[in-house]
């Protein structure tokens, strides 16, 4: 099965976690479209009533295309669950998001749901996060200077461009990757890069996911993560 296969096979598996009356996180990305895609589905077939908190523009104008119903996170008083796919997940259920840019909105959404699930095909599952390059949001004011500070700590970082322009997220932040290949210890870096200014927000999601859906070729595997 291709990767693209595996990504529609857990979208589909994780819409039976979604039920009537629920307010639901919808992730972003290529593994969310096809959750969108499910729910849809199921909200025209079984006529629930779902509101759904949108992690980007696209996820947003896909999901009302469907006829789900949308709200910004500030026009609801709580997220029962959020589905949202991951860039890599090791052992101990830590992951990288922001592949596609949406990391800091997904981590707001993320912390304010009572539930997390991340669907993702088997090549993201690794022993160690670092081999997927760690996204950081940064303020494009003194992002040079900062981008300096971040090399001579040895984090490799490279901007996120577009030809010859930074890639803007929705607040028109840029974009840094660093390339760490081995995190060896996720929460010490997390603390570090927290404490650096000019960076919003980084790709580290730690402690934050209560299941994982993973694609196999021989179906989906449901793991309880906390
Ligand atoms: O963090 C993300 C976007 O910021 C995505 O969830 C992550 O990049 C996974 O994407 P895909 O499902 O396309 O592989």
């Amino acid at each position: 099965m291709n990767q693209d296969a595996l990504k529609k096979m857990v979208g589909q598996e994780a819409v039976k976690y979604i039920h009537d009356g629920m307010v639901v996180g919808l992730g972003t990305g290529s593994t969310v479209k096809y959750l969108v895609e499910a729910l849809g589905k199921k909200v025209k077939k079984d006529k629930i009533h779902i509101v759904g908190v949108p992690t980007s523009h696209r996820t947003a104008e896909r999901a009302r295309r469907l006829g789900i119903k949308i709200k910004n996170i500030n026009d609801v008083d709580h997220i029962d669950l959020t589905i949202d796919g991951a860039d890599q997940i090791d052992r101990n259920f830590q992951g990288i998001k922001g592949g596609g840019i949406a990391h800091l909105i997904e981590k707001i959404v993320a912390i304010n749901s009572k539930k997390n699930i991340w669907i993702v095909d088997e090549s993201k599952m690794t022993k160690y996060l670092g081999s997927f390059p760690l996204p950081l949001e940064v303020i494009p004011y003194g992002s040079t200077q900062l981008f300096r500070r971040l090399a001579k700590m040895d984090f490799h970082p490279t901007f996120r461009m577009n030809g010859d322009q930074h890639v803007l997220t929705h607040s028109n932040n840029y974009i840094i990757d660093l390339h760490l290949g081995k995190i060896k210890h996720p929460h010490k870096l997390s603390r570090k890069l927290d404490d650096m200014t000019g960076i919003v927000e980084h790709g580290l999601f730690l402690d934050i996911v209560n299941m994982v859906i993973v694609g196999y070729d021989n179906g989906p595997k449901t793991i309880k993560a906390r």
